[in-house]
């Protein structure tokens, strides 16, 4: 049976990719998923101008796409927040549906595509998967708390979610939470503005199973980082399963308390790596199979040679070209995929001169962190990296000496001139740093 969450997860999964994300921001994010009753769906819309566009360009879009995979007739109605339900029959449902706005999120549901068999297995991500599987299988029993981490779209989320589905698989009745760190800081301060901070701790702390997605979010949050150690105290002490993902390893979120830093640290960390090129081939042919899409094998293989390190990125990719070959009528083949994809090239030949991947590309040539990079350590086996990091950046990007400082975690303009002078006359005199230094400029530009 479809129910209201399953089916504005699937309309919200498919427009994200169909729709550009100004106009998935605007349109989409923006409205509020109601009651869905006898195949009609009540989606809340934040004003006139909003129902008027749903009106007009969302609504026969959304219901083309759904009578297309669901093969039935759903009737969709955009209402304003002013206006009547009009599936509301009596007073008293409005009781129940628009309970106090104190804690809205009950229970953000899994998204339905994040399962362990929609998950492609690479080196990169190996051991990520077999710890999940793991404990999805014995929660509470092997690595507690899970750590993940990793850069960015590489399915640290996805994998969460894998865990929350098995679990689920296993024992329906598991109470599992997902939420990002956000939500736990949103939840827990408006849990303190409606004096309902027992509701909140009942919510968290009855759970069988915790995700919390991107805690590097937490750093400064102090209150909020207090409340989470009760939590992550209450569940552990009962051997509840907790599962966490970061962009970075616990040590290196800056301003995260040492008392949880230590906690994390319990259980086990594992982190994802980007998928080498056989890995970015498979997750794209299974997506195409889930999309139905077909697409050439040489096609699969020239789109993953492109984009080699998100996979989110690499997804947008593939639906790039397949809206290409839609727009133009042509069928799918590598040329067309070249000229879809042409432009994103430009994008990524700006994107790869950015800071954050100069310093990224430094920090792993040296096997040091980028916080440290961006930290005051002053030892030389992290001085002379963050030198070298912030002369490529004056060398090689357009950025002004107070931005590059202020990417460097908030340094002084001088600091920055310092080290471009002093990298460049080292570069006069150290044949050896003059090759460290081509190999980065040569890895930056390819
Ligand atoms: N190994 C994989 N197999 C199949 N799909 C994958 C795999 N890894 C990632 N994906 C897909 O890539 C997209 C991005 O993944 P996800 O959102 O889980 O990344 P993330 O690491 O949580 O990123 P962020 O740091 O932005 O939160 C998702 O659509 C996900 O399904």
């Amino acid at each position: 049976m479809l129910d209201l969450e399953t089916l504005w997860q699937y309309i919200r999964d498919t427009f994200k990719q169909d729709f550009s994300p100004i106009t998935f921001k605007t349109w989409i994010e923006t409205a509020h998923p109601v009651h869905f009753t006898d195949n009609t769906l009540v989606v809340e819309v934040a004003s006139p101008l909003h129902r008027d566009y749903w009106k007009q360009s969302i609504i026969p879009e959304i219901s083309a796409k759904l009578s297309e995979m669901l093969a039935t007739t759903i009737t969709i109605v955009a209402i304003t927040p002013d206006e009547q339900d009009p599936l509301e029959k009596t007073p008293e449902k409005t009781s129940v549906q628009v309970s106090s706005p104190a804690l809205p999120r009950k229970n953000s549901p899994l998204n339905d595509k994040y399962t362990f068999e929609s998950f492609v297995v690479g080196k990169g991500n190996q051991l990520a998967h077999a710890a999940a599987l793991a404990v999805a299988e014995e929660p509470g029993l092997f690595y507690n708390p899970l750590f993940f981490y990793g850069g960015v779209g590489l399915g640290k989320t996805h994998l969460m979610h894998a865990i929350g589905h098995q679990m689920l698989q296993n024992n329906p009745n598991a109470r599992v939470k997902y939420v990002t760190s956000e939500s736990f800081a949103n939840d827990f301060i408006n849990s303190i503005k409606s004096k309902r901070q027992e509701e909140f701790r009942q919510e968290y702390r009855n759970v069988d199973l915790l995700l919390v997605d991107d805690i590097q979010f937490f750093s400064d949050k102090v209150g909020t980082q207090e409340e989470f150690f009760h939590t992550f105290n209450a569940l552990y002490d009962e051997k509840k399963q907790i599962v966490l993902s970061s962009d970075r390893l616990p040590n290196e979120i800056p301003k995260l308390q040492q008392r949880l830093v230590s906690r994390f640290k319990w259980g086990l960390s594992v982190d994802i790596t980007p998928p080498d090129l056989e890995t970015r081939i498979a997750i794209l042919r299974n997506k195409a199979e889930a999309e139905l899409l077909s697409v050439p094998d040489d096609t699969l293989s020239y789109i993953a040679g492109q984009i080699d390190s998100n996979i989110r990125e690499l997804e947008g990719a593939l639906m790039r070209v397949q809206a290409y070959a839609k727009m133009t009528k042509q069928p799918v083949t590598t040329s067309l995929a070249a000229e879809a994809l042409q432009s994103l090239n430009g994008q990524k030949a700006k994107k790869e001169l950015s800071i954050a991947l100069i310093q990224d590309k430094v920090a792993k040539y040296y096997h040091v962190s980028v916080a440290d990079l961006k930290g005051k350590k002053r030892v030389k086996t992290i001085v002379v990296p963050r030198q070298i990091a912030m002369y490529l950046a004056r060398e090689l990007t357009d950025a002004s000496l107070p931005k590059i400082g202020n990417e460097f975690g908030g340094k002084d303009h001088t600091t920055v001139i310092h080290a471009h002078e002093k990298i460049a006359e080292a570069l006069t005199q150290d044949d050896e740093l003059k090759k460290e230094v081509g190999k980065l400029r040569e890895s930056l530009s390819s």
